[in-house]
């Protein structure tokens, strides 16, 4: 089958900085794969996700997505670090705002809410605004928010760092559960070499200026998959090694 996301020789340069931020970068992501990228701070990741999402445009190279053409779904849902609910709407018609310009009846639309807020388990709180939720419920609007749309490629970045540590466990296992009903390619950002391990099929790494893949490491545990177990522990050591 053919790779969803294919990056090639991709390049991005900020203003008239001499170094590109990355260089020659090449990375292909399968259909229902969920990578994660690692790497040290400042080093690209975020603004390779923003290539690859279309809000930052490379200097050089390509990125494609082998995606179906349809009017009634995006190619691509991104969730930011902190959820980016608007305050001044309720989380249902935040939920329901990415849905705008696509080819569906009102009752169509309302289905497709409901569905999301359901997935991420937040049918009780549709009619709360953003302050009245809590930074985790924040964040799974803002994952029902992308999903909304029925992207092909999910984009995430960083999505669980503002959050506690058992937040951000439940987090991830809500992720993990979503993943398996929704199944579609995942590209998951985070300096949280553990979390990727647990999370993702492969985990990249990024490192250097300009900075590229040092590390391609496919992850071959079971799932569901058991925090602190020593394999979990030892591909996190190995990985971390690289950087
Ligand atoms: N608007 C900008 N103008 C110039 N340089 C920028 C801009 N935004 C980011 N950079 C620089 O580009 C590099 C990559 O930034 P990026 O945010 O992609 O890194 P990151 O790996 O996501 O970092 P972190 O893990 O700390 O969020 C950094 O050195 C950063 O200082």
């Amino acid at each position: 089958m053919a790779p969803i996301l294919n990056i090639d020789h991709l390049s991005y340069h900020y203003g008239n900085n001499s170094t590109p931020v990355f260089a020659d970068l090449d990375l292909r992501v399968e259909k229902d794969e969920f990578i994660a990228v690692v790497g040290g701070s400042g080093v690209g990741k975020s603004t390779l996700l923003r290539c690859v999402a279309g809000l930052a445009k490379a200097s050089h190279g390509t990125i494609s997505l082998n995606v179906e053409e349809n009017d009634t779904r995006r190619s691509r849902g991104i969730v930011f670090q902190d959820g980016r609910l608007m305050p001044w709407r309720r989380l249902r018609s935040n939920v329901a705002y990415g849905l705008k310009g696509l080819n569906l009846t009102a009752e169509e639309k309302q289905a497709r809410v409901n569905d999301v807020l359901k997935l991420a388990r937040l049918e009780e709180l549709a009619d709360r605004w953003p302050h009245q939720l809590s930074g985790g419920q924040v964040q799974r609007g803002g994952i029902a928010r992308a999903l909304a749309v029925k992207p092909h490629l999910l984009l995430m970045d960083e999505p669980f760092s503002a959050v506690d540590a058992i937040t951000r466990q439940h987090l991830q296992d809500q992720l993990l559960a979503i993943w398996e009903k929704t199944r579609k390619a995942v590209m998951f950002i985070t300096h949280d070499i553990e979390e990727a391990v647990y999370l993702a099929d492969r985990v990249v790494v990024l490192s250097g200026s300009p900075a590229n893949i040092v590390l391609d490491q496919r992850i071959e545990l079971a799932r569901p998959r058991r925090r602190g177990s020593d394999a979990l522990q030892k591909l996190a050591q190995d990985i971390a090694n690289t950087l």
